[in-house]
C-alpha cells in the first residue's frame, strides 16, 4: 500500500528568504520545490500539500491598507483566501510542469479551505503570529507607534508584525479532501485555512487570525490517515542549543524527549516550537505514525531514514 503523506512547507519552499518578495520571485522558488514534490510523487508517495502564508498574507494586507483611498481593505480573513488563492495557483502550475516532465499525467488542485476556530480560544489576546517582511527595532516601534501592531522579534532574523493564531478545530471541506485523495495531489490548508468562526445557526465567519499551518497539517494528517507528517522548513534538522556555539542537531526525538526540550525552551516560539508540537501531537494521535521536520532539499534522503529529525512515540 501507498505510503501517505501531509507535506507542510515552510516560507522557503515558496519565498526565497533574501529575494524579492515579488510573485515572479516566488513562482520561481515554487518550480523548484515542486521537482522535488514530482520525485515524491514518481516513487509512489500520495500527498497532500499544506503551505504558509506569513509573509503573503502580511503583504496582501499592507497592500490593501494602503489603498484604502482607492478601494476598501479587504477584510483579514478575505486577505487569508486571497493568499490561498495565489500560491496554490503558483503550487498548481509548477507542479503540473514538473509532474509532466516525469510523464505523470496527475491531476494537482487546490482547494479553498475554511478552518473552524474557537472564538474564545486564548490566542485572540496574544498574538504569536508573525507575518510579512522583517524590520529593524526601530521600523518595528514606528509601526507600533503609527498603526498600532503588536511587533516581536523573529528568531533572531529581525521584527515583524504578528497576529493571533487560533488552533484549528475544523476542516470545513475535509469530506471533499477525502474524496479526491488519492486521484489527485491536494493542495488545501494554506496558511492554515481560513479561519472562520462557527455560529449555533450553522453560519460560518470569518474572523481575523492566521492559523500555524504546522497544526493545520498535523489535523489534517489525522484526519486523512497518513503515514508521516512530514514539515519541511529552512533547516536539516531540529536543534538543541540552536544558533550557539554548542548546537547539537538531533536526528531523532521520543515525545518524552521532546517534551522536555520543549520546556527547556529549546525551540523559538512561533518558528520551531509550533513544528514540533504538531510533529508531537501527529505522533501521540497514533503511535503507530511518524513525523519528520527537515529541508526541502532532503525530503527524499528524509524519506529513505538518511537525515532529518523523526518524531517517534517512543
Ligand atoms: N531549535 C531549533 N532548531 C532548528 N531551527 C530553529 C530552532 N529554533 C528556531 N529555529 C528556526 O526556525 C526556523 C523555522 O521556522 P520558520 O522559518 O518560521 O518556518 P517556515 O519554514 O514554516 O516558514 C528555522 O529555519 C530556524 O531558523
Ligand atoms: N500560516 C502559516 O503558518 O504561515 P507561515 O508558515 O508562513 O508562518
Amino acid at each position: 500500500m501507498a505510503v501517505k503523506i501531509v507535506l507542510a512547507l515552510g516560507g522557503n519552499a515558496l519565498q526565497s528568504g533574501k529575494g524579492e518578495a515579488t510573485a515572479q520571485a516566488q513562482l520561481s522558488v515554487v518550480h523548484k520545490t515542486c521537482e522535488y514534490i514530482a520525485e515524491m510523487n514518481e516513487r509512489g508517495y500520495e500527498m497532500a500539500i499544506v503551505h504558509g502564508n506569513g509573509p503573503q498574507v502580511g503583504r496582501i494586507l499592507m497592500a490593501s491598507e494602503a489603498a484604502k483611498d482607492v478601494t476598501p481593505p479587504m477584510p483579514f480573513d478575505v486577505c487569508g483566501a486571497m493568499s490561498q488563492g495565489y500560491i496554490g495557483y503558483h503550487l498548481q502550475q509548477a507542479l503540473k510542469y514538473a509532474l509532466n516532465k516525469r510523464n505523470q499525467n496527475f491531476p494537482v488542485v487546490t482547494i479553498a479551505t475554511q478552518v473552524v476556530v474557537n472564538e474564545k480560544d486564548p490566542a485572540f489576546q496574544n498574538p504569536t503570529k508573525p507575518i510579512g517582511p522583517f524590520y529593524s527595532k526601530e521600523e518595528a516601534d514606528e509601526l507600533t507607534a503609527l498603526k498600532g501592531y503588536v511587533m516581536k522579534e523573529d528568531a533572531g532574523r529581525g521584527y515583524r508584525r504578528v497576529v493571533a493564531s487560533p488552533l484549528p478545530q475544523k476542516i470545513v471541506e475535509i469530506d471533499a479532501v477525502k474524496e479526491l485523495w488519492p486521484k489527485a495531489i491536494v493542495i488545501t490548508c494554506g496558511g492554515g485555512g481560513i479561519p472562520v468562526i462557527e455560529h449555533p445557526a450553522g453560519c460560518l465567519c470569518g474572523t481575523a487570525a492566521v492559523i500555524d499551518k504546522d497544526f493545520a497539517a498535523e489535523l489534517l494528517a489525522e484526519q486523512v490517515e497518513a503515514d508521516i507528517l512530514m514539515i519541511l522548513t529552512e533547516v536539516e534538522k531540529v536543534a538543541v542549543n540552536y544558533n550557539k556555539p554548542d548546537q547539537k542537531d538531533l536526528d531523532h526525538l521520543s515525545i518524552y524527549e521532546a517534551n522536555k526540550y520543549c520546556e527547556e525552551g529549546q525551540f523559538a516560539p512561533g518558528s520551531m516550537l509550533p513544528k514540533v508540537q504538531a510533529a508531537m501531537k501527529f505522533v501521540r494521535s497514533n503511535p503507530s505514525k511518524k513525523a519528520i521536520i527537515t529541508s526541502l532539499d532532503k525530503a527524499i534522503e528524509a524519506l529513505d531514514g538518511k537525515t532529518g529529525t523523526v518524531f517517534t512515540f517512543n
